[in-house]
Order: C-alpha cells, then structure tokens, then sequence
C-alpha cells in the first residue's frame, strides 16, 4: 500500500502512543462509540482518562447525543467510574442548541415557546436558557395517535420553533404534533436540529440515529434542511474555546469514531491533531479506502481508546 503524507498513523506501539500522548495538552473526546457504546463501557477507558489525568492533560468532552443535558452527563459519566467529570467539561448537541437558540435566533425566552421532538436533554437545557418547552418526554406523547383525543391539538400559538434530536421512544403521536408544527403554522416555525448522525452505536450495534428522524420530519414536511448545533457545527467548537480562552488549537487532539462530524469538527477546527478510534461507526476498510468518500482523514487512527493505556503500561 503506498503510503501518501496524508495516511493515518495507526496507533498501533508503544513509542507510537507515547509520541501522540506527548503532542497535545487538551483532548476533546467524543462519548456514544469512544467512551461507551450505548451502557456499554468500553475497555480501559477509566484506566485511559486517569492516565491522562495524571499527564495533566485537560479533557473535554462533546457529544452528539442530545438526550441529556451537561449535568445527566456527569451522572453518566461516574456511573461508569470515569470520576470528577464536571458540567463545565461537556458539551452536548442539547447545550449547544440551547446556545444556538440564544445566540443566533431572536426567539424570546418567557414568551416563545419551543416545540421539541427529542429527549429531556434538550428540554432541560432549553429550561435552563429560560425557554418554555412542549412535547419532549411529555408522557402524554406515549398513548396512540389519535387527531380526536390527542392534547396537543390546536397547536399552541406562542410556539415558534421546532428542536428535533434523537429520540429513542419515537411514535407516530410524536411525529405526527411535530409536522403540524413544521407545516401548519403562519409565520413558519424555526426548525433547528441538535445533530446529523445517521446512525447510534450500541453495545457493537448501528441503530437508527438523531439524523435519519429528523430526515423524516424534513421529508414529510417538505421544510428546509434544518441548521445542525452538533459536530461538525463550528459554532459547538467557538462555544467550546469560549469557555476554555487558554485553550491552543495547535495542542488540542479531537478524539471520535465518526469521520463525518467528529474528525471534520477537528479538521475544520485546524485543532493540532485528531484521532479515529474504530469502536463506533467507523471500520479500518473504509478508513483507508476513504479517498472515495471524500471525508477528510484523521491524522492518527486506533482499535480503540483504551489502546493509549494498554501500550504504555
Ligand atoms: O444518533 C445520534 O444522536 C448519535 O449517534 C449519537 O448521539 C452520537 O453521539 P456522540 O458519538 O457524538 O457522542
Ligand atoms: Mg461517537
């Protein structure tokens, strides 16, 4: 195999580990496929963050996942022993569109309300913005559709947005109110997507992701493909920085299993490094073959995270 000076370095010794350990002071860490695959913990990822910790590297962590909010995360993240991850150190698709919302929209928080198709991640985040929210993980969403019971007919008119994100209870309840909001509505909802993931690792499995729902609603309802808060959203990486100033981008390395959001978040964030682990979407196959997909490649790749502890110890 020729070897151009764009092909990814394989993590695959020691001295390889040891050297790409050594480049970079901060590690942006994808979670769904790096950290965990659904309740699945990945191998030596607790042992992989303490190294790192006691390198006095500074870890963040950006998810796509919009089903919880910073602080479920942090529950998350000590219920698989990875401790002392603070609010501060996560950002997920929900907070960054809750960003999004505040900063690029001029919805009013108190007197719009947002309609989301999605998860309590993003209502809480929404909430803790000041926003008022409908639909989510309302309960009422659960019982069939029917267009002469349902709660949520007429449509509320202070709502003047639509959030859409992954929703792993989804029923045609749910889709149903979110269309009517999509396309029954004078001026037109807002319609923002917390992410474009296809599809969701789960313990080794791909399952339908927040993108192929929220491809649903655009189709049927015939809107505009809606503006993604997620990676590879450089708005989700300046929200990032903002909160970190001393961060360097030279010395950042961005860690991922998904080559279409996170290695082109850290490519197009020119952050010094990145790095595919092959635990989530990703296979080495179509990796190496990637000139045909037109993806940009990481700089390193490896089997796993827990591979940077596993060749040095
Ligand atoms: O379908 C989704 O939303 C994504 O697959 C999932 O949530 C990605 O999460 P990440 O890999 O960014 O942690
Ligand atoms: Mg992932």
């Amino acid at each position: 195999m020729t070897v151009s000076n764009n092909t990814p370095i394989k993590i695959s010794d020691k001295q390889i580990a040891t050297e790409f350990l050594n480049k970079y002071d901060t590690f942006l860490f994808d979670c769904d496929g790096v950290l965990w695959s659904g309740t699945h913990l990945l191998p030596s990822v607790v042992e992989t963050i303490e190294m790192l910790k006691s390198l006095k590297k500074t870890l963040i962590f950006v998810t796509n996942n919009s089903t919880k909010s910073r602080k479920q995360y942090t529950k998350k993240f000590e219920s698989f022993g990875i401790k002392d991850i603070t609010e501060k150190q996560i950002f997920g698709s929900s907070y960054a569109t809750a960003v999004y919302i505040k900063n690029y929209t001029d919805l009013k928080p108190g007197e719009d309300k947002i309609w989301v198709f999605g998860e309590q991640g993003i209502e809480d985040e929404l909430h803790d913005m000041g926003f008022e929210t409908l639909g989510g993980s309302d309960e009422r969403l659960m019982a069939e559709w029917n267009s002469d019971t349902t709660p949520f007919l007429p449509l509320d008119p202070k709502v003047k947005c639509v959030v859409a994100g992954l929703d792993t209870k989804i029923n045609y309840h749910k889709l149903c109110i979110s269309f009517q909001y999509l396309t029954q509505k004078e001026p037109k909802t807002q319609y923002i997507a917390t992410n474009i993931d296809t599809t969701f690792p789960s313990k080794g499995m791909l399952l339908p992701g927040c993108g192929s729902m929220i491809d649903l609603l655009t189709v049927s309802s015939g809107r505009e493909e809606p503006p993604n808060c997620g990676k590879p959203s450089q708005k989700m990486l300046d929200t990032v920085f903002k909160a970190y100033p001393e961060l360097q981008r030279s010395k950042c390395c961005m860690v991922g299993d998904r080559l279409n959001t996170d290695i082109r978040f850290g490519l197009e964030g020119n952050l010094g490094g990145t790095l595919l682990v092959l635990t989530g979407v990703e296979t080495e196959d179509r990796l190496l073959q990637n000139s045909d997909h037109g993806l940009g490649l990481p700089k390193y790749y490896a089997n796993k995270l827990g591979d940077l502890y596993e060749f040095t110890h």
